[in-house]
């Protein structure tokens, strides 16, 4: 099935609960939740108060992106926030494995994201034991940025490496992702679509169902 990921970093802070009550009527089945820490990306978002604030709103599923340096410190806390996927970056990992590993065993989904510069075989050695692999189309740490054409190549490959495999993991992409380009990502082989300013720049409800009829043709 394929799934719309509304990324809330783009979304008025000044009304947030109410922007996540909208993406739950307007049917996102994924709430996107950057968090950054300054490090591993040179920006800083929001942390576990933010996201225990919104956890009562909606039970649509609470899609963690950590862009922190060796995540394996916190997943204890993203779990008890309400983390029901939590992505940690290959590059960002001291023990990706063992990182992956401590993630499946709280009992939620497991991702691993591949920055647009890190090569998908970089993680052919955990693709069996992740749930789902985003694919960064921009590099990370800020929303607005156009999607680079190249990450969707990487799409295709990371696609055929799946297939190769005899895996059904889901591809995430995230970064740039607009109704103009959603049909490429999608035909290269991603099933979950993260997008931001185009979901929070005009009618967000009104967005968020023109990419679910997209997606769903
Ligand atoms: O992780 C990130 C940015 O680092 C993304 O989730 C962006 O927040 C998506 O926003 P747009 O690029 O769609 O505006």
């Amino acid at each position: 099935m394929n799934c719309l990921s509304p990324s809330i970093l783009a979304s008025d802070f000044s009304k947030l609960g109410s922007q996540v009550e909208l993406l739950d009527r307007a049917g996102a089945q994924y709430v996107h939740i950057d968090i950054m820490d300054g490090m591993f990306v040179p920006s800083i978002s929001m942390g576990f108060p933010v996201m225990k604030s919104i956890r009562p709103l909606t039970d649509r599923i609470f899609d963690v992106h950590l862009m922190i340096q060796e995540p394996e410190r916190y997943i204890n806390e993203f779990v008890d926030a309400g983390a029901d996927l939590l992505t940690v970056h290959a590059e960002a990992c001291t023990n990706l494995e063992r990182t992956i590993q401590k993630i499946k065993e709280k009992g939620i989904i497991a991702g691993v994201a591949i920055k647009p510069s890190t090569p998908v075989e970089q993680i052919a050695g955990v693709l069996k034991e992740v749930d789902m692999v985003l694919v960064m189309m921009v590099n990370p740490g800020f929303g607005g940025q156009k999607l680079i054409p190249g990450t969707i190549d990487k799409v295709w490959e990371l696609k055929q490496m799946i297939n190769e495999m005899g895996l059904e993991t889901d591809i995430e992409v995230d970064g740039g992702v607009t109704l103009d380009n959603v049909g490429k990502v999608m035909d290269a082989g991603a099933n979950i679509v993260v997008a931001g300013s185009a979901i929070f720049h005009g009618d967000v409800e009104d967005n968020v169902r023109q990419f679910l009829s997209y997606m769903s043709e």
